[in-house]
């Protein structure tokens, strides 16, 4: 374990991980509109009201045309996840004017974040619990290097309310979060120090009654591509 911590706080993403920590925390901090959850451990954040009715209802339907399962999409990073999803169109100009509101609230240049994907849950679906940041045991992580590297930050949007169940839960520093619709929730994945932070750990929790719709934007420690 102590080689491996080593190994992290060496790593050449670590000071860009740290800095990008630094500056989305002041950012987010001195937003009046960002709410900082009171846990330690984690930085995470929710801003109410994000996305408007309509925006949300117009997303539901971009949700609806791209989501296929995510079990199939023969991704590696989604073991346990049962639900629908699929990347939006990031040139849709809908679709970047809402990138860019996210950007400019976490203030990412733009190439430096993903495409947007969407999500949608039915009854029974879930996300298990997982970190968003890559393992750098994992065999995808060299790939993964040469195209942005670890993932840093996380933004999330809820597109509707679900009749029971479905709240994103981080069960290390005891957070349960119920969708609210146009809600983004937004959370460091790296500790202060820039390197992983493993209270990060979070799931999607099953639908009991409704379905879910969500939008995931990861952002990465140098441009990806
Ligand atoms: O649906 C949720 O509440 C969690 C989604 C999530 O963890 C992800 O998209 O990475
Ligand atoms: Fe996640």
């Amino acid at each position: 374990m102590a080689s491996r911590e080593r190994l992290s706080a060496h790593h050449p993403d670590t000071a860009a991980l740290r800095r990008i920590g630094e500056r989305v925390r002041a950012r987010l901090d001195a937003d009046p509109a960002a709410y900082r959850l009171p846990v330690e451990e984690l930085e995470i954040y929710g801003v109410a009201g994000f996305f408007s009715d309509e925006e949300c209802a117009r997303l539901r339907s971009i949700v609806d045309d791209v989501a296929v399962p995510s079990l199939s999409y023969g991704n590696v990073y989604d073991n346990g996840r049962t639900s629908y999803s699929g990347d939006v169109d990031p040139l849709d100009p809908f679709i970047r004017m809402l990138q860019r509101r996210i950007d400019d609230l976490l203030g990412f240049e733009p190439d430096f974040g993903e495409t947007i994907q969407g999500q949608r849950y039915s009854v029974g679906q879930e996300f298990r619990p997982h970190y968003d940041h890559f393992n750098p045991s994992h065999k995808m992580w060299a790939d993964e290097q040469t195209r942005g590297g670890q993932r840093s930050w996380t933004a999330m949007a809820y597109l509707n309310a679900v009749d029971e169940g479905g709240s994103t839960d981080f069960p290390l520093v005891n957070l349960s979060i119920p969708p609210q619709p146009g809600a983004l929730l937004i959370w460091n994945n790296m500790k202060p120090d820039g390197t992983p932070n493993s209270k990060a750990l979070h799931a999607g929790t099953p639908v009991i009654r409704g379905t879910k719709y969500v939008l995931t934007k990861w952002y990465r420690a140098r441009a990806w591509h």
